[in-house]
């Protein structure tokens, strides 16, 4: 799996001993499946990955914990041989716990969770880290950065929501900018190799503020999925420079 394409590769060596080193690296774009064709899944991961494409962010939502209902392990299994790329499972489902093996199994890379969706947030993590996957913390709009203080040991990624998760094509919330530069400053200190990403609302107008606070991965469902040409959609999202510090 090329989960260390350029942009991670880069992000490893960017900070040393909790230093911002002030090297930059490529942005990561994650788009969204939620967005695309469900009738054509397996023509558009493969058409996003040929679209330049980082990683393939899959969300799933079970009408309980989200108000929404998209897909299981069986559809991240089918699609894992028409793509490539890194498969980011962001986990809208509680509990989270006894589908976890299952995604590890489906074909997942990376899984994150939210630290509602179960009553043990270390364990749940331990467990991605036992089935040989990178695992990740969700925060929604209402909870703070404070929950990942007693876990960052465990973490490979923070995922930070800009809208309320269950739905794509909502408006970006500008009142999270502040956490992320938080948590931006949490993982140098830290001196780990934690990707920071921001999921929903993210457009070419709003990625740019999220690079400024701080984010290295960026999820778009709409903004590459709902437009024409998705190399275009991409390359938009990466500017200006498609660099981040
Ligand atoms: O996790 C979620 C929604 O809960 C997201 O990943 C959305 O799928 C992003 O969609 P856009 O806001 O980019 O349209
Ligand atoms: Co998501």
């Amino acid at each position: 799996m090329r989960w260390r394409k350029a942009g991670v590769a880069c992000l490893f060596g960017s900070v040393v001993g909790g230093i911002n080193t002030g090297v930059t690296r490529p942005l990561i774009i994650a788009p969204s499946l939620l967005a695309a064709d469900f009738a054509r899944l397996g023509e558009e991961v493969a058409a996003i990955e040929a679209a330049g494409a980082d990683w393939l962010h899959l969300d799933i939502m079970d009408g309980h914990f989200v108000p929404n209902i998209s897909f299981g392990p069986a559809v991240v299994k089918a699609l894992r041989k028409h793509c490539g790329l890194p498969f980011d499972v962001h986990l809208m489902i509680a509990p989270a716990d006894p589908y976890l093996a299952a995604f590890a199994e489906a074909g997942a890379d990376l899984i994150s969770l939210h630290p509602e969706a179960g009553p043990h947030l270390h364990r749940s993590l331990q467990t991605i880290r036992a089935l040989g996957k990178k695992a990740g913390v969700v925060l929604n709009p209402g909870t703070p950065a404070s929950v990942l203080a007693p876990v960052m040991d465990l973490l490979d990624l923070v995922l930070v929501m800009t809208v309320n998760p269950g739905f794509g094509g909502q408006s970006f919330l500008h009142s999270q900018l502040p956490k992320i530069a938080e948590i931006r400053r949490m993982i140098d200190a830290s001196g780990r190799d934690i990707h920071l990403q921001i999921d929903g609302g993210v457009t070419a107008a709003t990625a740019p503020l999220c690079v400024e606070a701080g984010a290295d991965t960026l999820v778009a469902g709409t903004a590459v999925f709902g437009k024409p040409d998705y190399a275009a959609a991409i390359a938009a999202l990466r500017q200006p420079s498609g660099m981040v510090a």
